[in-house]
């Protein structure tokens, strides 16, 4: 029987294989930041290990670092230590580290994929659970616990029980000013975000063909907001022409012989997956959530759900509680919900063509008298080159604040937070209560409706904006 592509990553990977237990999986490549890995390398330097492959192996800075004054001491001494550590076990243990100031700098999940390191066919790890974007490429990438990082570190290897497989095939195309995020919303959304719970999903089909690279790293970075272990897309020639080139890609008849293998990694015809769900993208319009996890979302043009309409009596209390923290009535339309800050950024939409697509909607308006836009580069390559292409100037023309590359507002364990009872519109990933910052409210949505939403003021796509230069 034919394999899916998940099986064939996962078997070219297996150090050993014993019946009932865990296979030891090999690593290909181990990101780290500095949340997840302090006590991990206290642990090698108890055991008095070192850093079996500090070649596979790199770091950056990421969640802390502020988007302001970053050349200067951070002033938080929380967020200083965990960098400050991350800086210290990064030079002694020989790990390549980029720190703040430094133009590889970013987001740990924009950074790889950046620098080529990314690659189809391989298994990847961090210590932090949106790993699952690198699946985009066709890799087998999961977040892992800070134990399961000494693990790594000290030997490249990781024991794994075998998820099950799911397909998830997404037919048809997307309509113009929908998106992977609306997709990944919407699917969210109908299945609940434990829908995807114990499986790898592949996701493919003709809309997941036609979408770039970074719009299938959307897709996967969410799949772990749906429960799954992992979410991962075919490599195809999209694949291969964004690796091309990029400073760690091979080069020569590297390149070729890699080219030739990352073609092999399909899902064979005959293969069966444990489940597989089947969706229309036709049928999918700008998403957005109204509650406190990224499954309670709905379309941009539908009202707030009643609770009461809620079959299952679990969904029905939740529901009930996250309007009551998002400070929402049941019936009030999704478009009336005045939104005080947009954030703009995260490993989910802080690429460049996430900043284009903001900056297109942004150009020549202005963002809404009583809203605040932050952008918030995915990296300084990112930043950098959006300033290449004027996207800064767009954004600061239109009154947004433009910051320097980090995680920021997607999750306020930097200075970027909402203050309690601020409602925000997010193209982060996760809704939680608090997430944003202590009683803050965040509505998750896609770049081209955040950056909609900060110039009307109110949750909003593209296309309900007067034309530029109408009302002038
Ligand atoms: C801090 C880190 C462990 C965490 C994660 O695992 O995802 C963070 O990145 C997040 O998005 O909540
Ligand atoms: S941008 Fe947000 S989701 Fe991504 S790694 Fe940082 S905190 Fe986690």
């Amino acid at each position: 029987m034919g394999r899916t592509l998940s099986e064939k990553v996962w078997d070219e990977h297996v150090v050993r294989s014993t019946p009932g237990e865990p296979d030891l999986l090999y690593i290909d490549l181990h990101l780290i930041h500095e949340v997840t890995s302090p006590q991990a390398f206290d642990g090698l330097r108890l055991a008095g290990r070192a850093v079996r492959r500090p070649d596979l192996t790199l770091a950056t800075e990421d969640h802390n670092v502020p988007t302001i004054d970053w050349d200067k001491p951070i002033a938080d001494p929380v967020s200083r230590t965990q960098v400050e550590t991350l800086r210290k076990n990064a030079a002694e243990f020989g790990v390549r580290l980029h720190p703040l100031g430094d133009e590889n700098q970013g987001i740990v999940h924009v950074v790889g994929p950046q620098l080529g390191l990314t690659q189809p066919g391989m298994t990847i790890v961090c210590g932090d659970s949106h790993t699952s974007t690198h699946g985009a490429f066709g890799a087998i990438a999961f977040g892992i616990g800070t134990s399961e990082v000494e693990h790594v570190l000290a030997t490249q290897t990781l024991p794994q029980a075998k998820p099950k497989t799911m397909a998830v095939t997404v037919n048809g195309s997307l309509e113009d000013g929908v998106t992977a995020k609306d997709l990944i919303l919407a699917l969210i959304a109908k299945t609940g975000t434990g829908g995807g719970q114990g499986y790898i999903v592949e996701y493919r089909g003709q809309a997941i063909r036609d979408l770039s690279m970074e719009a299938r790293m959307t897709i996967c970075n969410m799949s772990i907001e749906w429960g799954a272990k992992a979410g991962l897309i075919a490599p195809d020639q999209t694949t291969f022409d964004y690796i091309e080139g990029r400073p760690e890609a091979p080069r020569g008849a590297d390149w070729d012989a890699a080219v030739a293998h990352w073609k092999t990694l399909v899902t064979d015809e005959d293969a069966v997956f444990d489940e597989e769900i089947v969706l229309d993208a036709s049928e999918v319009t700008p998403f957005v959530t109204w509650g406190t996890n990224p499954g309670q979302g709905a379309p941009l043009g539908a009202a707030v759900p009643n609770p009461e309409d809620f079959a299952d009596p679990q969904d029905r209390v939740a529901a009930e509680k996250a309007l009551t923290y998002m400070g929402l009535e049941a019936g009030t339309p999704l478009r009336d919900i005045k939104v005080d800050t947009v954030f703009i950024g995260s490993c989910t939409n802080g690429r460049i063509e996430d900043l284009r697509a903001a900056a297109a909607v942004i150009q020549g308006r202005q963002v809404a008298a009583d809203t605040r836009l932050l952008v918030v580069p995915g990296s300084v390559k990112v930043r950098l080159q959006a300033q290449d292409e004027g996207l800064d100037v767009i954004f600061k023309e239109a009154g947004a604040e433009w910051r320097g590359a980090g995680c920021s507002m997607c999750l306020g364990m930097n200075p970027d937070t909402l203050e309690p009872g601020e409602r925000s519109a997010s193209t982060s990933n996760r809704n939680f209560e608090g997430r944003q910052g202590k009683g803050g409210r965040t509505h998750l949505v896609s770049p081209l409706v955040a950056a909609a939403t900060a110039v009307r003021g109110t949750l909003s796509s593209p296309a309900d904006l007067e034309p530029v230069g109408a009302d002038a």
